[in-house]
């Protein structure tokens, strides 16, 4: 059985005291309730992890994920924070490759891959983030666009390497507009994507893998996402940033 996540985004929002007001409540409505199973995991901003860390240390079910990290070790990087820095404070996951940092500001799949390795070194799980603007799904070539970022970055690692990433299939044009990609369209990918690592890395491997699903996802429409034999969870942006709708996608499973 692969394993299931669903993961918190806050992207660059929330002050400290809304963070922990919305951890604190994640924490109290999935008590009981969450089949053992699902990994809840929470990005919130750099300079909340501490804080944030300090509330879910005792609770097996959230796990805390940082929403990028730089490609460098240490050193006179005015303002980037180091993997390192991120496994010192108690952090598990790190973000790789979201769109908006692509978009935003211009990471290429070549330092998305050094990042990457960064994490991997410091013992952090990449969630490796990887999806198709409007114009390339409409134009078709949305399978290899999607493919090649992945082998881009990822494809250099060994197996037991790649054996820990989770990977995140985020269709930009889903990306908080609503308009989330149909339970039929994400299997799609999903699969496409499952397949392909399969031919680099073998079925073994590619079974075990787990492939988010990122871009508008709901309580309305969680439950088919989750369905879908390919997808394991989801990558939350909005839905995330309110305790009652993120617990309601988590309890979709
Ligand atoms: O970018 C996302 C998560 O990383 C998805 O954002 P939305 O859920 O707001 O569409």
């Amino acid at each position: 059985m692969r394993q299931k996540i669903v993961a918190g985004n806050w992207k660059m929002n929330n002050t400290l005291d809304e963070g922990l007001k919305l951890t604190s409540e994640i924490i109290n409505m999935i008590s009981d309730e969450v089949r053992g199973d699902v990994t809840v995991v929470l990005a919130p901003s750099f300079v909340h992890l501490t804080r944030v860390k300090s509330l879910i240390k005792d609770t097996k079910k959230v796990h805390l994920a940082a929403q990028n990290c730089s490609e460098h070790t240490s050193g006179a990087y005015t303002g980037e924070v180091s993997a390192p820095m991120l496994a010192s404070v108690g952090v598990e996951y790190v973000i790789i490759g979201h769109s908006e940092r692509r978009e935003y500001f211009n990471e290429t799949n070549e330092q998305l891959a050094r990042k990457v390795d960064i994490a991997l070194a410091n013992d952090l799980i990449p969630i490796f983030c990887c999806g198709e603007a409007l114009e390339v799904r409409e134009n078709g070539l949305y399978h290899e666009f999607v493919c090649n970022q992945v082998k881009d970055s990822l494809f250099h690692l060994h197996d037991d390497q790649f054996s820990k990433v989770v990977i995140a299939y985020e269709p930009i044009w889903a990306i908080g507009t609503g308009k989330t990609a149909s339970s039929d369209q994400a299997q799609e990918m999903h699969a496409t994507l499952r397949e392909y690592i399969g031919e680099r890395y073998g079925t073994d491997i590619a079974e075990k893998t787990p492939i988010l699903y990122g871009g508008s996802c709901k309580p309305d429409n969680a439950k088919e996402l989750f369905a879908c034999k390919d997808v394991d969870g989801g990558l939350i942006g909005g839905a995330s940033l309110k305790s009652r709708d993120f617990t309601d996608i988590i309890k979709s499973f």
